[in-house]
This record gives C-alpha cells, sequence and structure tokens, in this order.
C-alpha cells in the first residue's frame, strides 16, 4: 500500500482558538476518503494545509510522501487538483476561455476541456461567460478545472453542496469512475448521505480534532445498537435485541404466522456523529 496524505498531530490555531486542536489520520492510494464535521469544525483549514495555502503551527502533514511545504513547487502541483468555493475564475471570459487559460498554466492539451466539460455535464454550455452561471454550474466549471490536467489526487471541498439531485448523481458516477481510474480523492462533506454512498473510509471531525475513523460498515456495526424491529399483523411494532434471549418471542411470532415484516435498525452515519459528539453535521 501506498500512502499519499499522512497527517499526525496537525495542530492550527487561528488568534487564541483552534482550527486544528490535533488532527492524525492517513489516506492510502485509490482511497475516496471522507471528513465529515459541522460547519466550522476545520475541513476546508485541513484542505488548505495539506495544499500548502496554509501554514500548519506544528505536527507533521505529508503528501505524497513530501512535507506540505513541497506542494507549492509547479512540478507537484502539478499532481493535485482542488475545488473549493474561493473561485479563482475570470467572471467575464467564457468557461471554456477560463479552463483553457488553465490548461496554459499546466502545459494541458486544449483537448482535455471537452473529456472535463463532459465530465460535469456542461460541455454544451462551454460559451456561456462565467458571470452568467449559477452557483451549482459555477461548481461543476471549479470540478472540470480540478480534473483538467488528470491530477493523482483531488481534494474536493463539499464537492455538490450547489447541486441538484441530478447533477449530484452525475457527479457521483464521475468521482467513481475517476477513482476506478486511480484517483485518490479526499473529500469534505457535511452530507452523511455523500460519505455513505462515496467513501471507502470516513473521519468525523468536530471542533478540531478527530472523534472517529473507519468504513461505513465498521462505524455502523461499532455503534450499533443490535436491535431489530418487528411488524405483526395485527399492526403492532416491537423493536426487539438481536439477541438469543429473544429467540423464542421471534420464533412463537413466526409459527403463528403474525410476523408482517422484519429489519434491522442499522444506524445512520448522522446518528453515529450525533451519539460520540452530541451534535449534528449541519
Ligand atoms: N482565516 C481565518 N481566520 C480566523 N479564523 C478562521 C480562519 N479560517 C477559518 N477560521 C476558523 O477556523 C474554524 C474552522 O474553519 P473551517 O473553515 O476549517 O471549517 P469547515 O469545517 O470547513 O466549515 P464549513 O463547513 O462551514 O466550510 C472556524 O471556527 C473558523 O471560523
Amino acid at each position: 500500500m501506498t500512502t499519499i496524505i499522512d497527517v499526525r498531530h496537525l495542530k492550527k490555531k487561528f488568534q487564541k482558538s483552534y482550527a486544528l486542536a490535533d488532527v492524525t489520520f492517513s489516506i492510502e492510494k485509490g482511497e475516496i476518503f471522507g471528513f465529515l464535521g459541522p460547519s466550522g469544525s476545520g475541513k476546508t483549514t485541513t484542505i488548505k494545509v495539506l495544499t500548502a495555502q496554509l501554514l500548519k503551527d506544528s505536527g507533521e502533514a505529508r503528501v505524497f510522501n513530501m512535507p506540505v511545504s513541497a506542494m507549492q513547487k509547479s512540478k507537484n502541483r502539478e499532481k493535485f487538483g482542488i475545488l473549493t468555493d474561493n473561485s479563482g475564475l475570470y467572471s467575464r471570459l467564457s468557461i471554456e476561455e477560463n479552463l483553457a487559460l488553465y490548461c496554459k498554466l499546466y502545459d494541458v492539451p486544449i483537448t482535455a476541456i471537452k473529456e472535463a466539460l463532459e465530465f460535469v455535464n456542461l460541455y454544451g454550455e462551454r460559451k456561456k461567460k462565467v458571470n452568467m452561471l449559477s452557483k451549482g454550474m459555477t461548481q461543476r466549471v471549479l470540478l472540470a478545472r480540478a480534473i483538467l490536467h488528470k491530477p493523482e489526487l483531488l481534494f474536493l471541498d463539499e464537492p455538490t453542496s450547489a447541486l441538484d439531485p441530478v447533477n449530484t448523481a452525475h457527479i457521483y458516477n464521475g468521482l467513481r469512475a475517476l477513482n476506478e481510474l486511480g484517483t485518490t480523492i479526499f473529500l469534505t462533506t457535511h452530507d452523511m448521505q455523500e460519505a455513505e454512498t462515496l467513501c471507502h473510509r470516513v473521519a468525523f471531525l468536530n471542533k478540531g480534532s478527530i472523534q472517529a475513523i473507519g468504513t461505513p460498515k465498521q462505524l455502523k456495526e461499532q455503534y450499533s445498537e443490535q436491535t431489530i424491529t418487528v411488524e405483526l399483523l395485527d399492526g403492532s411494532s416491537h423493536i426487539i435485541k438481536n439477541a438469543a434471549q429473544n429467540a423464542s418471542v421471534l420464533h412463537d411470532w413466526m409459527a403463528n404466522n403474525q410476523i408482517s415484516r422484519i429489519f434491522s435498525n442499522e444506524p445512520t452515519l448522522g446518528d453515529i456523529f450525533m451519539k460520540i459528539t452530541g451534535s449534528d453535521l449541519q
């Protein structure tokens, strides 16, 4: 396994308060890793430190096995793509003209524009000026720009926050396809459904520190209360622990043909976040 991002005891303070209090995690090549946390938990600060837009106060942060400071060098910048809400697009130029400038900057053939715009479902709109675009369209242009040079690593800060369900689904499929081709993806979100749909592993960030980390399945198993709901034909509903002492009750219902539905009560990632931190993800 190749470690692409390695962060240990990372701290970052603004004025007197810690945006990152003590953050430790690593991401392996080929992973889609989700950073889940409510507003103000430190997600964007982490991306900014990892992409050398902000200096850390202490701790270690390595990307591609290099200290983050090396990410400023142009040959290393080419290895990653980044989508944040801090746009940097030229509002009076068209989508296509903006991406063409980026192609020049990264020495990417101009033909890459078509592929990137098709990826975000915007090729038909390529002549539109950026100042005429909706928030969701701008977000898709930024995503196209982030993948234009086919980076090995993508940092996506809330990539679908302004998108409608159709475009969100389109972007999810595209990100999975990119990941299958080998792109490692670090994404932040406060949308637990997004994390569950896309991510191989997730970390829960709250008040600048990681509270839990694992695959969605591991976290659900770890924090499940192991109960099942049994609905009977008489309309009653029973939540019982999935344990040996309840086998005879279940057996009797079943033997008497009383059961209408049975399902397990799996917690969502949002439930688990709430349980661990006492706050929700919004
Ligand atoms: N440049 C800055 N100066 C002062 N405080 C800052 C600065 N940038 C971030 N912070 C503070 O650091 C904390 C973490 O902010 P950050 O933007 O990383 O959170 P976030 O999880 O990305 O939130 P959101 O989901 O709202 O984007 C917040 O309390 C924020 O106010």
